[in-house]
């Protein structure tokens, strides 16, 4: 394969194919990021593209991603991705770095222990069964739509414990995807055009906004309703006198961010996925019948519905993070190359878990891949499956958004089977996560 090279350090690293003079491989990345980000381990395991004029080195195995994420993390800090999203998730947890980083993630960190999210289980299940009862029979039901609202009502009856109001919701719910899906774009621009008003950089400016108006408004009321004392992230961080309005509110803001749309998405996915496999579908709906049956879905329910976890984990798997980056703040040795302070590295969950070298037909939904035996056999180890990324910058929501979608799903799938509508087959669009254009399903009552 013809490969050219670059030096950066003590080896030369492959450089992709295609980059044209100033947008370097942004077009590409802009047409099909998908597409490019899995074909990127053929020419390396660490491999250079070029975003716009500046060189940025994907590192394309589990090995070297644990190497940026665990082995060596000390040595990085977040890239210009999130750079890019200071003007929407300010300083929060995901965007930080260094000391601020380690003190609010020490703050925040209790809000998701076992028992807090023991205790935000209750309503879960009564916002899933709000939504199951609103369905009806025939009812043709958009899931991105639904699913965002899901998460985005859940997150903010557990960690702001106020009803922040429809119309707060309807604005999240509407400017969220606008922000994350110009995010990526954004951030494999060249830096001059951050300024040009193309499409693209209005709608990410606009949502943001409108994102941050909303997030002030009920920081505001809180604040004059003396919120301070009660069980949730806003109360906690209203009492921390340390902290300013813009802290609070980049926190607010990072953790909706980070935890509506994902969820929103990889719970859409679920129920198209189960559709077009029936066999899947059964395994599951047999399971929820055998444990959960005509009650309410209650935290101790999760860990008995193995079979539900491993359709997410697939889930996850196919239709998780596009691109993560992180920065050098030292030299640091990385596959046999020595990239020099402040270069800019990035990997991919979402190539990663299709990898062909590490999954068998991986871009087949098998849920059952995950049982233990078959993963052993296939020799899946834990560097292989970061949905959640790895190391001191993990997703700290793992644990909700696991017990907050098994709660939706064994809930929704009791009592209705989803059926695609006929007329669209659903794309994936980049966003934080690859989530779809649309998944337009019919609800049919599964018992009658
Ligand atoms: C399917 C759902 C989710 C996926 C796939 C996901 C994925 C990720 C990934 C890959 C990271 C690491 C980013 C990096 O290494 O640069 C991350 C970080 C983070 N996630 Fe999640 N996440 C999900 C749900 C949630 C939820 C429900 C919440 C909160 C309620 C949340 C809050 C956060 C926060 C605050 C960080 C930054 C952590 C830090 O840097 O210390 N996420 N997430």
């Amino acid at each position: 394969m013809a490969v050219e090279s670059q030096a950066a350090g003590s080896r030369s690293v492959p450089r992709v194919p295609g980059a044209v003079p100033l947008l370097g491989h942004a077009l590409k990345l802009w047409r099909d990021p998908f597409g490019f980000m899995t074909s990127l381990w053929k020419y390396g395991d660490l491999v250079r593209v070029d975003l716009g004029t500046m060189p940025v080195y994907v590192a394309t195995s589990a090995k070297l991603v644990h190497e940026v994420t665990v082995r060596q993390a000390r040595s990085f800090e977040k890239g210009r991705f999130f750079d890019r999203l200071r003007s929407l998730a300010g300083n929060g947890l995901a965007t930080a770095n260094g000391d601020i980083h380690r003190e609010h993630r020490r703050l925040i960190q209790p809000m998701f222990s076992k028992d807090h999210i023991a205790g935000y289980s209750g309503i879960m299940s009564d916002n899933a069964r709000t939504l199951a009862n609103a369905w009806t029979p025939g009812q043709e039901v958009e899931l991105e739509q639904a699913m965002a609202e899901y998460a985005i009502n859940t997150l903010a009856s557990t960690m702001f414990s106020t009803d922040i109001g429809r119309p707060a919701v309807e604005a999240i719910r509407t400017n969220l995807p606008l922000a994350l899906k110009n995010l990526l774009v954004r951030a494999a621009s060249p830096k001059v055009l951050d300024r040009v008003p193309i499409r693209a950089n209005r709608e990410f400016d606009t949502a943001a906004a409108h994102l941050t108006a909303v997030i002030d408004e009920v920081i505001k009321a809180a604040r004059g309703a003396g919120h301070t004392d009660r069980n949730d992230l806003l109360s906690l961080l209203l009492a921390e006198k340390d902290l300013s309005d813009v802290e609070v509110r980049d926190e607010l803001s990072t953790i909706l961010f980070a935890g509506a749309e994902t969820t929103a998405a990889t719970l859409a996915w679920t129920f198209h996925e189960l559709a077009h496999h029936p066999g899947a579908e059964e395994q599951v709906v047999t399971e929820i019948e055998d444990v959960v049956g005509d009650r309410p879905v209650t935290i101790e329910d999760v860990p008995r519905l193995p079979a539900l976890r491993r359709v997410l984990d697939e889930v996850i798997r196919l239709h998780g993070v596009t691109m993560l980056m992180r920065r050098t703040t030292e030299p640091v040795e990385l596959g046999g190359v020595v990239l020099p302070t402040a270069t800019e590295v990035a990997f991919s969950p979402y190539a990663l878990h299709r990898d062909p070298r590490t999954y068998v037909e991986a871009d087949r939904f098998d849920p059952d891949r995950w049982l233990p035996q078959r993963q052993q056999e296939a020799g899946i180890a834990r560097e292989d499956f970061i949905p959640f990324g790895a190391g001191n910058r993990k997703c700290i929501g793992d644990q909700f958004m696991y017990t907050e979608a098994t709660i939706a799903l064994a809930t929704l799938l009791a009592q209705w089977q989803l059926v695609p509508a006929a007329g669209h087959t659903p794309k994936e669009v980049v966003s934080a996560v690859a989530h779809a254009d649309r998944i337009p399903m019919v609800v049919q009552p599964r018992r009658t």
